[in-house]
């Protein structure tokens, strides 16, 4: 698994771009020869503000690494003078890979990075200024809302009508607007908002109390950190002297003002011009007003920065005439937009293809199907190919398929490696030793694996911490000495061990063990690893892989960066003469390798996307590393999707009520938002399109039958050729559905029996014969098997396979042994039983 890595914000160049020659002979001609005016006029474009605005495909990205080189190359702009933002981590490596490929090792220094990571950045480097730890934690969503739930019991508030969720929502929307406690104080004008201005308070007081920061912080604080110090937003506006930001339309309130403060608006007596700055968007991809993006910022860019210029693209270069028309359709629905004529020379290439099916097993196995005759036929690679669905729950069905078919694939994001129970314990241990202080981490491992510290005399420590105004670590060494009340003998004996653990471990840590060995042995000493593996639940196993596979990750962290050290301490002649007027990178700055260095990346990994998770199958360069050359289908979100192409795009579940969204019919702002998103699938898009529903759709454990899409209706007819249509005779109800979707009995809707239903139907699935290995699946499926096989187990003796469920290493297979029971069991590994 390399992804992780692929990830990593520094130092750019110096590992990945060493595969590239160095200073690669590009001159300036070369970096403008395949642009078109329109874009060669912003690459070379020089000094005032610059707005590239443009549909889906036409080269935005394009023209921002083209101008990065640009910059190197001709106008003699040093790498660490160049900050980039995008909007995922894997846009961000892709930028910095294109770059490297453009400029060699030169790239060295530059920045490109999320507004995350850049904002971690900053903010260790400054952690001094601001009075704080350099080694703050970062909490993510789940994280924060475990500090609001405590918030929300001490504050008295009623969780049902104060949820955390909801309490956390409320926050960081105020976050994301600049709004600090006392001004949503202020403003509050219904008790709600009065309630979650307080807990918006008393959450803040604790965060600062734990040395963390929630994600959202990290931008405010940032700007906080900017307008409190101009001479720090001074010093770095000198350093850098460009800043540049893709997919614009998706930033929010406090990201826009970051940039503002970043570049300057005005020369100000003392200090630099204001820095060049260039962002490129289109407000018809804009699909994160969740999150607060508002496409105001590129409505009113001319009139946030005076003077400003502003460029239009509008040739796509990635998509057929037929994929573009069906694009342009959907989106000119939405009202109140700029209407923008994209067009291509590409050619009509091939209809789009419409598939109605008759569940969502149905419609995953067309789509199987068809990836598999393409690949047949040549016409596509599984690299080339990407299926989208609404919500990351609707992998699974396509997922067991796949499995079942040996198509390798990987999925990209969905239940996150990160966000699983056994991983997040284990980094809350990391996260406590590298901060002692962290108290979201602190409770959660306090009594994981359970070592007598009950709820009770949690309570009793976290009293004693808010009666003493201090942190909950403190009021541990206080239960340690005694000084705790009501604390029962017990619970401070083990408190007691609890804390000496965790001060051996911390010795680790400050002896400078590598993090896999800090790792395993957290793991080893708490008792972790043995519990699970006496544990005779099959998930329990699953989940001691997963943390081998964060020890493995550790462990390639650690020899990634000893790796970087190597090359860039044999690469520090490249820069002799090129200084900037401070290159003081390191500043703040993690050692790499080192604990916090760790943490900080696997937070960030959690950002808006995600490294596939590690039973999605393994990846290598996109893909690519299949023995056949033919890589893996990629699976994913639209969201997760936004910036990328692929030549075979699948849309699936167009449905009214899964895409739209159910929050959003009747909700027009909703609507458009998720047109947009529509509008963003088919962009993705280049030579192949299909769109396919299923008549009925298990959601919530119920059949539910969902009308057609209304995007799928505003695509016009000709350009669809349909495969399979709505039959005419009277639509199935969903309880007919239930029969074929279950098994009765089983209780469950695996793969086989919607197969057995729906699937085995389509001709198209016919046209496999005995499944072929993917590569993918090399080691990971040991057994396949299928409601209704017969099996003979070394120790339960013959049996019957009555249901399956799960995918990859979580496959696992009901069998009824007769008199000996009925078992389930995994199916990964040396399993002592054959398939008769
Ligand atoms: N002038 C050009 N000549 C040839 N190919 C081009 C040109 N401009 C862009 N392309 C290609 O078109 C495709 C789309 O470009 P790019 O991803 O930069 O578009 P975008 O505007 O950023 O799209 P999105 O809005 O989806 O982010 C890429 O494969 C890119 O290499
Ligand atoms: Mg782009």
């Amino acid at each position: 698994m390399n992804t992780l890595f692929d990830l990593l914000p520094e130092p750019a160049g110096s590992g990945r771009a060493g595969a590239s020659p160095a200073g690669s002979a590009h001159d300036h001609a070369d970096l403008l020869d395949d642009l078109n005016p329109a874009q060669r006029a912003a690459v070379e474009h020089q000094g005032r503000p610059l707005l590239v605005v443009a549909g889906a495909g036409s080269g935005k990205t394009r023209v921002l690494t083209r101008r990065i080189a640009y910059l190197l190359a001709a106008r003699d702009v040093h790498p660490g003078q160049i900050m980039a933002i995008t909007f995922t981590n894997k846009a961000a490596a892709e930028m910095r890979e294109r770059v490297a490929d453009l400029v060699g090792r030169r790239a060295g220094p530059m920045w490109v990075s999320t507004f995350h990571s850049m904002c971690v950045r900053l903010l260790r480097r400054e952690a001094k200024t601001l009075e704080m730890t350099s080694n703050f934690s970062i909490y993510d969503a789940d994280d924060s809302r475990r500090l609001m739930t405590l918030v929300g019991r001490d504050l008295d508030l009623d969780p049902k009508r104060y949820s955390a969720r909801a309490l956390a929502t409320h926050v960081s929307n105020w976050k994301n607007e600049l709004i600090d406690p006392d001004a949503a104080a202020q403003a509050a004008a219904s008790d709600f908002d009065r309630k979650a201005a307080e807990a918006y308070r008393e959450y803040q007081r604790r965060l600062v109390q734990a040395g963390a920061m929630d994600f959202d912080d990290l931008i405010m604080r940032t700007v906080e950190l900017f307008q409190a110090f101009p001479d720090v937003a001074e010093h770095y506006r000198r350093r850098f002297r460009h800043v540049l930001v893709d997919e614009y339309q998706d930033t929010n309130h406090a990201q826009y003002t970051l940039v503002r403060e970043l570049v300057g608006t005005e020369p100000t007596e003392s200090g630099p011009a204001p820095s060049e700055l260039c962002v490129v968007g289109d407000a018809d991809q804009s699909i994160y007003a969740f999150r607060g993006a508002t496409i105001r910022n590129i409505e009113e860019f001319e009139r946030d920065f005076p003077n400003a210029r502003s460029i239009l693209l509008e040739q796509n270069y990635r998509s057929t005439q037929t994929i573009l028309s069906a694009a342009n359709a959907v989106i000119a629905r939405n009202s109140g937009r700029r209407d923008k004529r994209l067009w291509t020379d590409a050619g009509d290439g091939e209809r789009i293809v419409g598939y109605v099916a008759d569940n969502e097993h149905d419609e995953a196995a067309f789509v199987a199907g068809e990836i598999d005759a393409l690949a047949d036929r040549g016409e596509a690679k599984y690299s080339d190919v990407a299926v989208f669905y609404r919500t990351n729950n609707q992998s699974r069905v396509f997922e067991e398929i796949f499995i079942r078919l040996g198509l390798p694939y990987r999925v990209v994001g969905g239940v996150r490696f990160y966000e699983r129970k056994e991983v997040r314990d284990a980094l809350a241990y990391l996260r406590v030793l590298s901060n002692p202080e962290d108290t979201v981490s602190l409770r959660r491992i306090l009594n994981v694996p359970k070592r007598g510290i009950g709820d009770r005399a949690e309570a009793v420590v976290a009293t004693h911490a808010e009666r003493e105004r201090i942190s909950f670590a403190a009021a541990l060494r206080d239960a340690v000495d005694g000084r705790v009340p009501l604390l029962n003998p017990r619970s401070q004996k083990a408190i007691t061990a609890f804390v000496e653990l965790v001060d051996g471990l911390r010795e680790l840590v400050d002896e400078g063990t590598d993090v896999a060995d800090v790792l395993e042995a957290v793991l080893d000493r708490t008792g972790y690893r043995a519990e699970l593996e006496e544990s005779r639940d099959p998930q329990d196993a699953t989940r001691l892989e997963n943390l081998d596979e964060l020890v493995t990750v550790a462990r390639e962290f650690t020899e990634f960066a000893q790796t970087v050290q190597a090359e860039s301490a044999g690469q520090d002649g490249d820069d002799a003469g090129e200084t900037v007027d401070d290159l003081d990178e390191d500043v703040g700055v993690p050692e790499p390798g080192s604990l916090p260095a760790f943490l900080e990346r696997v937070s960030l990994v959690a950002d808006a996307d995600s490294i596939p998770s590690p039973d999605g199958g393994e990846d290598g360069e996109d893909g690519e590393d299949g023995d056949d050359d033919q890589g893996v289908v990629t699976l994913m979100t639209v969201h997760t999707a936004k910036g990328l192409e692929y030549p075979v795009v699948f849309c699936t579940g167009w449905e009214d009520g899964v895409f739209p969204h159910l929050r959003a019919l009747g909700e027009p702002k909703e609507l458009a938002e998720e047109r947009r998103l529509a509008y963003v699938a088919i962009t993705r898009a280049q030579r192949r399109l299909y769109v396919s529903r299923a008549l009925v759709r298990t959601a919530w454990g119920q059949p539910m039958s969902n009308p057609a899409s209304r995007f799928l209706d505003e695509i016009p007819e000709e350009l669809v050729d349909w495969r399979r249509q709505e039959p005419t005779r009277q639509a199935r109800s969903p309880r007919e559905a239930t029969t074929w979707g279950r098994r009765p009995g089983t209780g469950s809707d695996s793969a086989q029996a919607g197969l057995a239903a729906g699937g085995m139907r389509t001709t198209s699935f016919q046209g496999f014969s005995a499944p072929r290995r993917g590569d993918a699946w090399k080691n990971t499926v040991a057994l396949k098997l299928d409601v209704g096989d017969r099996v003979n187990h070394d120790k339960y003796g013959l049996g019957t396979v009555v249901a399956t469920e799960g995918a990859g290493p979580r496959a696992t297979a009901t069998i009824d042994f007769g008199s000996a029971g009925t078992v389930r069991l995994m199916l990964i590994g040396s399993v002592p039983m054959v398939k008769l």
